[in-house]
């Protein structure tokens, strides 16, 4: 297999779905006058963080969602906080509400998503869709959206995931553990690494689906790949390097080159999964808004 057919495109799988959520809005446009709705909420001066919400309002405003868009100071209390979700929960045209994390120190990060009404959580992230996401035949009202688009590049890529061994490296709340379950609702049978794992490279030696979302620079390594696995790369770190013109690169928890040689299909880094957690979140938004309207099926 030539390295392109083994590299998944995660940006354009990204406008493929792009594409089709336009049309799905120019299909809705003509059952509701009313627009779905996003409500952005950002607090503090993070340049990633700020520059995420751009994404997530451009591609709203591409789309022809309605983007609510709130900056809010560092030091703003966790009072206040919760009335700005109050506000929005409590607002008919939006559809879905997201809380841009990480959130400054003194906020309690689990305090606000559980204010944040299940209907509208289009993050996934409130403890009810969580719940539900984490038990058998319970559907909750929204996925949250890396996880949700990292099944979405599986199965784009023409990969059966049920009856495969997945391996996931990392058991955070907004990727490892929702993963953990996505798969395992695919009928994967799921491992879940983490640092007091005796032996990662031995686990991830078993996988035919490896998932690595651990948050540290190319930890994932060429050796530790068998034959034919599909190794999706969740993993965003900057790394020094003086060529570039911003004076760094980004890099994912996959030491790309090295793993390239096992895997059958494997997401490059940037480009892969980050792209999804856009466009599944305005597919969120969507879905939300047509729940809300009673809008159950389109043609
Ligand atoms: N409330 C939330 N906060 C955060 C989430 C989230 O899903 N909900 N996820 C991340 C950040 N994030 C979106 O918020 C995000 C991360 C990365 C990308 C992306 O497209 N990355 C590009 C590279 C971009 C670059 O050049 O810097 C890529 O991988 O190709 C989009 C969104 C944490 N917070």
């Amino acid at each position: 297999m030539s390295r392109k057919d083994k590299i998944i495109d995660g940006k354009k799988i990204a406008s493929e779905i792009q594409e089709e959520l336009y049309s799905e809005i120019q299909v809705l446009k003509t059952v509701s006058p009313k627009k779905p709705g996003l409500a952005v909420i950002l607090v503090g001066n993070r340049k990633d963080s700020q520059a995420y919400v751009r994404m997530k309002k451009k591609m709203a405003r591409k789309l022809g969602i309605v983007d609510f868009e709130k900056n809010l100071p560092e030091n703003i209390s966790q009072e206040e906080l919760l009335q700005v979700v109050t506000e929005y929960n409590n607002n008919p045209e939006v559809n879905g509400i997201l809380v841009q994390l990480p959130l400054p120190k003194h906020i309690d990060e689990e305090t606000i998503l559980n204010a944040i009404s299940p209907e509208k959580d289009v993050d996934g992230f409130s403890p009810i869709n969580m719940g539900n996401l984490c038990m058998k035949g319970r559907d909750p009202l929204f996925v949250p959206c890396t996880p949700k688009g990292c099944i979405e590049l599986i199965k784009r890529s023409g990969v059966n995931i049920s009856g495969k061994k997945a391996v996931i490296v990392g058991r955070s709340n907004i990727v490892g553990l929702p993963i953990s379950f996505l798969l395992l609702h695919e009928n994967a049978t799921i491992t879940v690494c983490h640092s007091r794992t005796k032996d990662i490279a031995k686990e991830v030696k078993d996988a035919d689906i490896v998932i690595a979302a651990l948050g540290a620079p190319e930890f994932v390594k060429g050796d530790w790949i068998k034959k034919g696995a599909v190794i999706i790369d969740v993993g965003i770190n900057a790394v020094p390097d003086k060529t570039k013109k911003r004076g760094y690169r980004l890099v994912g928890d996959v030491d790309f080159e090295g793993c390239l040689k096992n895997a059958s299909k494997i997401t490059p880094v940037p480009g892969g999964v980050g792209p999804q957690t856009i466009i599944q979140l305005m597919k969120s938004t969507v879905e939300g808004f047509k729940r809300q309207n009673g809008i159950k099926k389109l043609l």
